[in-house]
């Protein structure tokens, strides 16, 4: 795991990016933590999606700093997609595969080839049926989606795991287990950062709250031991900076 010299996987440092003439991301700073989990809260337009993409190297800063395990994703986007497991809001895996064939499949591409203990001790982890396993992907909920995605992801071992709207479409109950999930990947070491909309989600798991506004951070908070965020509180400024966005 190659990190930089200050040990933080997630780096994005006075960043900047425009859509032609369109500023997006306007001296954006976050740094994520090993082991931490970052949730990144934005009304529409504010630059989430934009700042995913810089991580994964699909958008080119105009200036600024974007480290991925040390790895500029611009410059080196396979170094940099290496250290990454990401879970987009609709997870795409092969619907004609079933649970065990997309993990060893998506993990060979990956230049991995776990035994398939691994691959079903993952999948317990996940908390997904067994009987679900050999089944093709194509009658799966998003819940089971989202945890073969996190298996496949657990196995990779990497240090960043990115979220986008990780809750958007599950149930309480899923969105629950999810988070349980996320925190059990944040605890092996690997910096989480995760797009969302959802107060209550990040509230529950998060370890520091950053809210974007008009592509930089306006306002930062952070959990102080056990003490958690106060969901009312975070709704207050999020509904301000969505209004002033
Ligand atoms: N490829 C692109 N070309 C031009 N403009 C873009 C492109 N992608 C995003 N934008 C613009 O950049 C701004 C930020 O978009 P972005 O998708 O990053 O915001 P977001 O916070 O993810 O929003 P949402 O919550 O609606 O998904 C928006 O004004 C959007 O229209």
């Amino acid at each position: 795991m190659s990190l930089t010299a200050t040990g933080q996987p997630i780096i994005l440092s006075d960043v900047n990016l425009s859509y032609g003439s369109q500023p997006v991301l306007r001296g954006l700073t976050l740094h994520v933590d090993a082991g931490e989990i970052y949730a990144l809260l934005g009304g529409n337009g504010a630059g989430k999606s934009t700042t995913m993409s810089t991580l994964l190297g699909f958008a080119r800063p105009d200036s600024g700093t974007v480290l991925v395990a040390g790895h500029d994703p611009a410059e080196q986007p396979d170094k940099a997609r290496e250290q990454i497991a990401y879970v987009p809001e609709n997870v795409a895996l092969y619907e004609h595969l079933t649970a065990r064939e997309n993990a060893a499949y998506l993990l060979a591409l990956a230049g991995r080839h776990p035994a398939l203990q691994e691959i079903d001790g993952a999948f317990e982890a996940t908390g997904l049926q067994a009987s679900a396993w050999d089944k093709r992907l194509g009658g799966f909920s998003k819940g089971m989606r989202q945890k073969v995605a996190i298996a496949i992801a657990l196995l990779r071992e990497v240090p960043v795991l990115l979220l986008d709207e990780p809750s958007s479409g599950l149930d309480p109950r899923a969105t629950a287990d999810f988070n349980r999930l996320v925190h059990d990947v944040a605890r092996k070491g690997a910096a989480v950062l995760m797009v969302t909309h959802d107060l209550l989600s990040a509230a529950d798991i998060a370890d520091r709250i950053g809210f974007l506004e008009s592509g930089r951070i306006v306002d930062e908070a952070s959990a102080q031991g056990t003490d958690r965020f106060d969901v009312r509180d975070l709704h207050r400024k999020f509904a301000r900076e969505a209004v002033t966005a």
